[in-house]
């Protein structure tokens, strides 16, 4: 309905009404579906993706501007990543209050420049805008291609192991919200509010040992990223394993919560969820080659035109984090 408010329709169905106007505008040479993380082009060689954040929801109080600067480039790059791409480059768009202080946007720019030395980036170009009230930062980034094939998210096959990447590990980040929204944050010391997630560099070097099938990075949380695969790829997927991380327990039963949610529907983790038909001592192995770590969390169990995520014989909630229902 037009008159729906985006509160209340979610970012997936608005997004879902957008898609299909511009479908006119997408090309058959084009290497993704129109609604995967990233697109790809020149025989799939060159791919690209864009992402975008406001201050009010994307930066605690407790964190300094130069880690907003670091994860907005994070959270651009993950995705390039996620599919196999290694990014070279970034451009940023940036809108900033009038009365909004020098230094401040320094410290942005300090988290920006610790970001394209860790990824390797190089600057492409930028933006300055005045925007009112709240700053906002808008990334892009091109990647080229490392492996012979591209995994979309819609390439989930029945029999395929699922595993995520244990790079950041989840908990940590759903923690921190919950301590935002509910002012604990004072009871959580500096380690957990210091959180810097990193995009998951290592992930092309994966995908080039292993055949890897589909794909997703799980920047609004584990249940709606597997979600997602399970959806685009029409299949029933079987969790067997939620990862979480250990130093986040004991925070988790001190304040009674429950310690699967918290893995569950998170985000901000920036881990890539992936599957594929390669053995698990295998793909575990592969990833220790590259410097990081995997586990395997569940099967693909069946193609299906009702697709779900089950674990412990219960239908997990295809819920996560959205920009409009969340906050
Ligand atoms: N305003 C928009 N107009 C057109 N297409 C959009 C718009 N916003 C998102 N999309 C497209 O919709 C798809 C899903 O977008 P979404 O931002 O949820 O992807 P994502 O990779 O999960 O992003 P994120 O990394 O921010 O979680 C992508 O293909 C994206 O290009
Ligand atoms: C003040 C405040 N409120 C909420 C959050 C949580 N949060 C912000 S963006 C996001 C998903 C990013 O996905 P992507 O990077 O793919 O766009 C999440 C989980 C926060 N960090 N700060
Ligand atoms: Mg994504």
């Amino acid at each position: 309905m037009r008159s729906d408010k985006l509160s209340s329709v979610g970012e997936i169905k608005a997004i879902e009404r957008l898609l299909k106007q511009y479908k006119a505008f997408y090309r058959k040479d084009f290497c993704f579906p129109i609604d995967d993380d990233v697109q790809a082009f020149y025989n799939c060689k060159i791919s690209i993706k864009i992402d975008g954040y406001c201050e009010k929801y994307s930066r605690y109080p407790w964190e300094r501007w130069s880690n907003w600067g670091w994860r907005a480039i994070t959270g651009t790059v993950s995705d390039l990543y996620a599919k196999g791409y290694t990014p070279f480059g970034v451009v940023y768009s940036l809108g900033l209050p009038k009365n909004f202080p020098l230094s401040k946007l320094e410290d942005i720019s300090i988290g920006i420049k610790k970001a394209m030395r860790e990824y390797d980036l190089s600057f492409l170009g930028g933006d300055l805008n005045v925007s009112y009230k709240y700053a906002w930062i808008d990334v892009a980034a091109l990647g080229t291609h490392s492996t012979s094939y591209i995994f979309p998210r819609s390439g989930a096959k029945a029999g395929d192991l699922v595993f995520t990447t244990l790079v950041n590990g989840y908990g940590t980040s759903s923690l921190l919200f919950f301590a935002y929204k509910n002012r604990l944050w004072n009871k959580l010391p500096r380690e957990f509010l210091n959180y810097t997630p990193r995009a998951v560099k290592e992930f092309p070097l994966v995908s080039k040992a292993i055949k890897v099938n589909s794909s997703i990075d799980s920047s609004d949380g584990l249940a709606k990223s597997l979600w997602i695969l399970a959806k685009s790829s029409n299949v029933v997927i079987h969790i067997d394993n939620i990862p979480i991380h250990g130093k986040v327990i004991s925070y988790l039963k001190n304040f009674n919560l429950n310690i699967e949610e918290f893995a569950l529907y998170g985000g901000e983790e920036y881990e890539v969820i992936f599957t594929t038909s390669e053995k698990e001592d295998r793909v575990i192995r592969v990833c220790k080659s590259a410097g990081i770590e995997c586990i395997k969390i569940g099967k693909v169990i069946e193609k299906s035109d009702k697709p779900k995520i089950i674990f412990n014989n219960r239908e997990i909630k295809p819920e996560g984090w959205d920009q409009f229902l969340s906050t």
